[in-house]
């Protein structure tokens, strides 16, 4: 496996012909597709230094109306299938909205795979990235950057840079929602994307496993620390549903999201079932809301993103 990492900083790259000049095929242990440069590390250290003294001013994401973040205090609980389901059911429901999905997950991610996107971005007048399209939906990821087969090995200070400018070198506007696809955890990005932009919310996704819902804790925790607001809870996985005979099983416990919801008095948002289907459809790039869009799998993605629109409209008009 090739490994991706710093030991060598390119120059910032100068696109030619509206394209990056690399081809990320190519691209070695060494590459840097965003040009990272040491004085950039510098800055970032700074920016650090400055978060120490104060939160640093939030800027706007050019042209977007509501960012929403998708996070889970521990990795692999269906964060990013949430997030991809969410992104269509929200996009599909009346009245149709324009929806961008960025997958913040640096280190592995799957954006591509899901959503059936291959290829790099090109360049628009304004220099910015042009996302990628599926379903009607903008989307951005590393994916696209490098070598999907490639670990990247990377500082903290080296995603936060990357992370940013996946924010704000890419034409996402005009766009109802940014949708976030965050890594796992309470760390350096997960801060710094709260601090650093306006996030109209944050859901949060958890199995009903007691390490999961002890992760989602944190992560509710870390929101709240950051006066990030946090629409509800996601429980993922809730039960699994037998495909021959229907039975319907708790596998991983039945009420510990509720009772983390109420400690962080917010509220289940819906229960997503643990089902093949599920699994299957974003594995051949074909998400469930799009392959299956009557489903009830389907319609429980719908409620949910049904469930935030409303809240988002409520507090715009409070
Ligand atoms: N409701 C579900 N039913 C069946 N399979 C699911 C469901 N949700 C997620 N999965 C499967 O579980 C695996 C992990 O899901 P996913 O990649 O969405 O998790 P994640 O939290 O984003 O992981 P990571 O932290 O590694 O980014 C995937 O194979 C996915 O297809």
């Amino acid at each position: 496996m090739t490994v991706v990492c710093f030991t060598r900083i390119f120059s910032v790259l100068k696109p030619r012909n509206g394209k990056f000049p690399y081809n990320r095929r190519l691209l070695s242990s060494h590459d840097n597709p965003f040009g990272i440069k040491e004085e950039e590390k510098k800055q970032a250290g700074g920016l650090n230094a400055r978060r120490e003294r104060s939160l640093p001013k939030k800027l706007e994401i050019a042209g977007v109306k509501d960012v929403i973040l998708i996070a889970s205090g521990k990795g692999g609980v269906g964060k990013s299938t949430t997030a991809v389901n969410l992104a269509l059911a929200m996009a599909a429901n009346e009245p149709m909205k324009d929806v961008g999905l960025l997958d913040a997950d640096v280190y592995g991610p799957s954006l591509p795979t899901m959503m059936n996107l291959h290829g790099e971005p090109e360049l628009n007048s304004k220099n910015l990235m042009i996302p990628l399209m599926n379903y009607g939906i903008k989307c951005m990821s590393m994916g696209f950057l490098v070598d999907e087969k490639s670990a990247i090995v990377w500082r903290g200070l080296m995603v936060m840079s990357a992370i940013e400018r996946l924010l704000r070198q890419v034409a996402w506007g005009p766009l109802d929602y940014l949708i976030i696809d965050m890594p796992p955890g309470t760390g350096d990005t997960q801060l710094s994307i709260s601090q650093n932009i306006p996030v109209s919310g944050a859901v949060i996704v958890t199995t009903p496993q007691d390490i999961a819902l002890t992760d989602a804790r944190r992560g509710a925790e870390m929101f709240q620390k950051v006066n990030t607001p946090i629409l509800g809870i996601v429980q993922n996985m809730a039960t699994f549903v037998c495909p021959k005979c229907g039975h319907q099983e708790h596998i991983f416990g039945e009420d510990g999201a509720r009772n983390v919801a109420q400690d962080i008095h917010t509220e289940i948002l819906g229960d997503v079932p643990l089902t093949t289907s599920i699994r299957e459809s974003c594995d051949t790039g074909q998400p469930i809301v799009i392959a299956q869009p009557n489903t009830p799998y389907t319609l429980v993605y719908k409620d949910i993103a049904d469930k935030i629109t409303n809240k988002l409209l409520r507090s715009a008009s409070s």
